[in-house]
């Protein structure tokens, strides 16, 4: 089981945003997609989930490339999107439901997971809600619970904290680190460095749409020598190399 990006080249309108990204990652392995504002990193997201078609290069999951099979393809990867999508007329069951649907999961065993991640984010009392009713968090939490309540073997966490209260970071690294026991393979992508260095396993540095940097935080701490240790002057080095 990997996630494979092999010399990928991708953009809007064929006007090339990532250029040559090659990375992976593997079973039980949290990867950090970083780097700054416009580097690239939703933009190879969209590429992973075949939203955009790379120019050149091959994207590969458990050795299939999504041409292969679209549904299976799709059904593998669980997306914790930046802007929580909900649709205004169906409540919190229903996106369950839909999310049950779509996976093609087992309705009782979904949704008692479901229903456990919901207790968990204190959900529990909400299903007949409407998104109208959710705040911001809340509208996060759902994707939360819409994400680990499937079998994916990957799952795409977008930029999750900047909206989540301190205990549903908390629990959202939990579940992260859940999936990583169970074997899974997490692709996260924050700029909240301090609170998600503990869960990454591996930083994958994307400037300029290139990759710049990949390796663990030993490794980027020596290529950038921070030296205090703050992994957030990374940023400012980025911003200088340009
Ligand atoms: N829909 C779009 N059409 C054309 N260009 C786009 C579109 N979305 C993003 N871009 C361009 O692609 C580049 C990379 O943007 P992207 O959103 O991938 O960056 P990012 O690393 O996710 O940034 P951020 O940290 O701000 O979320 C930017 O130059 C941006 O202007």
């Amino acid at each position: 089981m990997s996630l494979k990006l092999n010399q990928v080249t991708g953009g809007y309108a064929r006007v090339p945003v990532i250029k040559d990204v090659s990375f992976e990652i593997n079973p039980s392995e949290v990867v950090g997609l970083i780097g700054l504002n416009g580097a690239g990193k939703s933009t190879a997201i969209k590429h992973i989930l075949g939203i955009l078609k790379p120019i050149s290069g091959e994207i590969t999951l458990n050795e299939q490339t999504m041409a292969q099979d679209t549904k299976q393809f799709k059904k593998q990867i669980a997306i914790m999107p930046e802007t929580p999508v909900l649709y205004s007329e169906l409540t919190l069951k229903e996106h369950l439901e839909m999310t049950i649907f779509s996976y093609d999961l087992d309705y009782d065993k979904a949704f008692e997971r479901a229903e456990k991640l919901l207790e968990i984010l204190r959900l529990d009392n909400k299903l007949d809600w409407l998104p109208v009713n959710f705040s911001k968090g809340m509208k996060q939490k759902v994707m939360i619970v819409t994400a680990f309540m499937t079998d994916a073997s990957l799952f795409i966490i977008d930029e999750p904290f900047t909206g989540l209260d301190p205990l549903a970071v908390e629990d959202l690294l939990n579940l992260i680190a859940e999936k990583k026991a169970e074997g899974k393979m997490v692709l996260l992508t924050t700029h909240i460095l301090s609170t998600a260095r503990d869960a990454i396993d591996r930083f994958v540095v994307l400037n300029d749409g290139r990759v710049v940097s990949n390796g663990t935080l030993d490794d980027i701490k020596s290529q950038y020598q921070l030296t205090d240790g703050r992994l957030e002057d990374l940023y400012s080095q980025l911003a200088k190399r340009g």
